[in-house]
């Protein structure tokens, strides 16, 4: 298959991470009447055409497949269903999971053995190109498709190939489920500017400029990032007060607890829903 110019894309499932990764190719000015989301909410589909420009359908149909890209973007618990009623209307597109947990060994069955398979773990700063995609696929994705997959998921910020399947519960944990625990550092740390007297919007504005600043610089340097994190904390000063705290209530541990019961979660996912 050659790499269409301006793929067609049809997305199963309308929700969070279809939207943000469809508003990450309308900011690359990828053409939005490309794009089909089939989603049975028909409540959704105002809204999707307003806010975005795609088509919309309510039901699987070899009309809205029409389409060289079909995304699966449904939650893992709904996927058997769909990609059964999947199997028999697939020719030959290039179907691309962004489904936790599940395995393209058991996504290839309820496909009915289709193998053009990729599965990807992507998070939802896609909406503002931001985001950063973990994408594992299948021997007989061919290099034009894999190329097509990077392109599209480019649209959405960074992308990382990996060759073990095995390593998307890992990404999952750090960057599918990351965004949220950033969000919750964001708010605790803005909860705590509150209690030392700024007011709300003083303290969310300080909170998110400095997770953003400190995220920015840490990409944009090479200096190792416990060198910067040095480089904050004059000898006596206040950073080594905090940190002080932090490290007595074992931020390291706490983080690696998290992402370990995220990584647990995922791989039972697919370990419980892969068994039906
Ligand atoms: N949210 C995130 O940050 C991330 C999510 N993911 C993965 O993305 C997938 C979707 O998650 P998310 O967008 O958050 O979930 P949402 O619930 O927001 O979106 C799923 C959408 O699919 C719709 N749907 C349900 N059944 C069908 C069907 N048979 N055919 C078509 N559409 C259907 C749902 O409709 P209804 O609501 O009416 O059921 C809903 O609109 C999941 O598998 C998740 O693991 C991956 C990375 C990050
Ligand atoms: O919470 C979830 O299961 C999905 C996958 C990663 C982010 N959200």
């Amino acid at each position: 298959m050659s790499t269409p110019a301006s793929p067609r894309i049809a997305f199963i499932g309308g929700g969070n991470m279809a939207q943000a990764l469809i508003t990450g190719l309308k900011q690359r000015a990828f053409a939005m009447q490309q794009i089909t989301v089939i989603d049975p909410d028909a409540g959704k589909h105002q809204q999707l055409q307003d806010k975005l420009g795609v088509r919309t359908a309510a039901a699987l149909s070899e009309q809205a497949l029409q389409a060289d890209v079909i995304v699966l973007a449904v939650k893992p618990q709904q996927l058997k269903a769909v990609a059964e009623s999947l199997a028999p209307l697939l020719r030959s597109q290039l179907v691309i999971s962004v489904a936790a947990g599940i395995r393209t060994a058991d996504l290839s069955r309820w496909l009915n053995g289709y193998r053009t398979l990729v599965r990807t773990m992507p998070n939802t700063p896609a909406q503002i190109q931001a985001g950063v995609t973990g994408v594992f696929a299948l021997a007989e994705v061919n290099d034009a498709q894999r190329q097509l997959t990077d392109s599209l998921l480019q649209a959405a910020g960074e992308v990382v190939w990996l060759t073990d399947e095995a390593q998307l519960d890992a990404v999952t944990a750090i960057s599918g489920s990351g965004p949220a625990y950033v969000f919750l550092l964001i708010e605790a740390l803005t909860k705590a500017g509150v209690a030392l007297g700024l007011d709300q919007a003083q303290a969310q504005q300080l909170s998110i400029a400095t997770f953003k600043g400190a995220s920015l610089l840490a990409a944009a340097s090479e200096t190792p990032i416990a060198t910067l994190r040095e480089q904050v904390t004059s000898k006596g000063g206040t950073t080594e007060q905090g940190l002080l705290s932090l490290n007595q209530h074992d931020i390291h541990a706490i983080m690696q607890h998290a992402a370990q019961q995220a990584a647990n979660r995922a791989k039972t996912l697919g370990d419980e829903l892969g068994a039906q």
